[in-house]
């Protein structure tokens, strides 16, 4: 996509921190090209500022830079360097990693600096004038040698609690030596919106300083404490894309910006960015290697889905009754989810959405609904096999079975030898197009085996199988109190390289139920292959 240019509006910034804070969560390990990548996504998603690293401190920081420089045409963004002020008792200019700031060439330098007098005391083991004396020279040192200066006072709010003179001390002391933003850190994560609100109001207006808001989500409130933040005069929000970052996280880079945008009516981002957030958080996600979350707000796939009926009827007369804000405003979707709280409304809306017009029969909606509860109660879960449930309703929609073809029988046998060699082998016996087909393979387990003699006994009749590929498989046991007479209810996920679908059986066996899911996924594949289903009574 194209963007349109970004007016030169410096009055509110969105600082991205995913590649320094954000790496430092448990579990994500980026490479440089990760991070080139991801540099990528948030530039062409339009944030301000993008913190590279801590170049000097972290080898694959100072290359992300380098290379950065010259592979990265940002259109948007300013990259940042972050790093400590100068040591204590060093001169700035002697200081290491402060030269390594000024070495990785970036435009900003955002500071991490002490503001705490517990934290001077027993971290940096100095005085609180020498930590005051750090930051003045550091910001004015990183000033002269033309660099704009952010300086993110650390645990600012506890250290606002225990000595509040000497926190704002420290933020007059940024200030005043150049530093264009003063960011107010809740580096524990402790706080809460309220608190948030109230120190940065008697900050502001204790010290007329530019105020900025970095909130760790320890609490869960980073999120709300950012807005809380803004809301009482900071206009500066540093956030993680999917809030990635230490411990439990960082404020979520994407709620943030939809708040904004869409309740604080800001713009924050070049026009039609917002449209493309879903994507970019799925983007990003794949590129740390982590799921992207499906209950995040916003963006998550859950983020506009719905499955209790009487939402469903209220959003068949107007989505805004249950939807705070329209989905294709950050690239997200609606969905239905069917299941035992279905109601008319949700089978009708579910119809729509897989394209099949159920004409306001409400005699046969209610065939579906009924279909849907009754299978529901037995184990049938729909909300994730979307296959199975449209296979159920173009039944009930036609009012006759439709077969693809006829199982007559299969069997899967595994054999165990004493030497400790097994085989697994499974035998299906059907009927397409009139034809008797018996078709034997052997697998790794008996479901692979008898998915691949399905596919064998198939292939003369229906070669545009061929190319199906079974890509995911959950089993479940269902009151497993009752240990092997259990249920089982297994998931299948089947592709044809274009796209998915899930599919539902249920059984008293693991092997039965996911026979079951087995024969949809088959099905279905041959409906969206276009094949005309052979009808009732073969
Ligand atoms: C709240 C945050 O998330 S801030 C970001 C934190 N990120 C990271 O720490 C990731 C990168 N960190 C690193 O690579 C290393 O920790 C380094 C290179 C920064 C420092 O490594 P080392 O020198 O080996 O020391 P160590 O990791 O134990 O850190 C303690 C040193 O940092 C100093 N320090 C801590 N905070 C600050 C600060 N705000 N300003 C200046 N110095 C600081 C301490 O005084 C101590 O110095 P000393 O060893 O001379 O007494
Ligand atoms: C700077 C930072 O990451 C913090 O204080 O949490």
């Amino acid at each position: 996509m194209t963007f349109q240019p970004v007016p030169p509006d410096d009055s509110f910034h969105v600082f991205d921190t995913t590649l320094r804070d954000g790496a430092q969560r448990e579990g994500i390990n980026l490479s440089v090209a990760d991070k080139l990548v991801i540099a990528r996504h948030l530039d062409e998603f339009g944030v301000g500022f993008i913190e590279g690293g801590w170049p000097g401190a972290v080898p694959r920081d100072t290359e992300f830079f380098r290379r950065a420089r010259t592979e990265i045409d940002f259109r948007h963004a300013q990259l940042v360097a972050f790093g400590a002020t100068r040591k204590a008792g060093t001169a700035v200019q002697d200081d290491a990693q402060v030269a390594a700031l000024l070495a990785s060439e970036a435009p900003v330098v955002c500071l991490v600096a002490k503001s705490h007098d517990r934290h001077v005391e027993l971290a940096l083991r100095t005085t609180p004038a020498e930590n005051l004396a750090m930051v003045r020279e550091t910001v004015a040192y990183l000033r002269a040698q033309g660099r704009r200066v952010f300086v993110d006072c650390e645990h600012f709010f506890d250290g606002f609690r225990a000595n509040p003179a000497y926190a704002t001390e420290v933020v007059r002391a940024a200030a005043g030596a150049g530093a264009e933003v003063v960011v107010l850190c809740d580096t524990n994560g402790g706080m809460l919106p309220a608190g948030v609100h109230a120190v940065v109001s008697e900050v502001l207006a204790a010290t007329g300083a530019r105020l900025g808001i970095h909130a760790q989500d320890d609490t869960g409130c980073a999120v709300a404490n950012t807005l809380a933040a803004v809301d009482a005069g900071a206009t500066h929000v540093q956030c993680t894309a999917n809030g990635y970052g230490e411990r439990v996280g960082n404020a979520n880079l994407f709620p943030v910006v939809a708040a904004l945008e869409l309740k604080y009516d800001r713009r924050v981002l070049p026009p039609g960015a917002l449209r493309e957030m879903t994507r970019i958080s799925h983007a990003i996600a794949e590129t740390v290697n982590l799921t992207p979350s499906t209950h995040q707000p916003y963006v998550g796939v859950s983020a506009f889905a719905h499955k209790a009926g009487l939402h469903a009827s209220a959003i068949k007369v107007d989505p805004d009754l249950y939807q705070h804000t329209d989905p294709a405003l950050v690239g997200n979707s609606m969905r239905m989810l069917v299941s035992d709280m279905a109601g008319r409304a949700s089978i009708e809306l579910k119809g729509r959405e897989l394209g099949i017009d159920l004409g306001g029969d409400r005699e046969l909606v209610g065939r579906v609904v009924d279909r849907v509860k009754q299978a529901e109660l037995r184990g049938y879960s729909y909300e994730a096999a979307d296959a199975s449930f449209e296979l159920l309703l173009r039944e009930e929609a036609a009012g006759r079975p439709l077969r693809y073809f006829r199982t007559e029988s299969w069997r899967a046998i595994t054999e165990y030898r004493p030497d400790g060699t097994h085989a697994i082998e499974a035998t299906v016996k059907l009927w397409a197009k009139g034809e008797r087909m018996i078709a034997t393979a052997e697998g790794n387990g008996p479901v692979h085996a008898l998915d691949r003699a399905l596919r064998v006994a198939l292939e003369r009749t229906h070669p545009q199988l061929a190319g199906l590929e079974l890509v995911d498989y959950k089993a479940r046991i269902l009151e497993g109190a009752h240990g092997t007479q259990s249920t089982t209810r297994v998931l299948v996920t089947t592709s044809d390289g274009a796209a998915e679908w899930s599919t539902v059986g249920v059984g008293d066996n693991v092997v039965a139920a996911s026979w079951q899911a087995l024969d949809d996924a088959y099905a279905y594949g041959l409906l969206r292959a276009g094949v005309e289903p052979e009808g009732a009574g073969e």
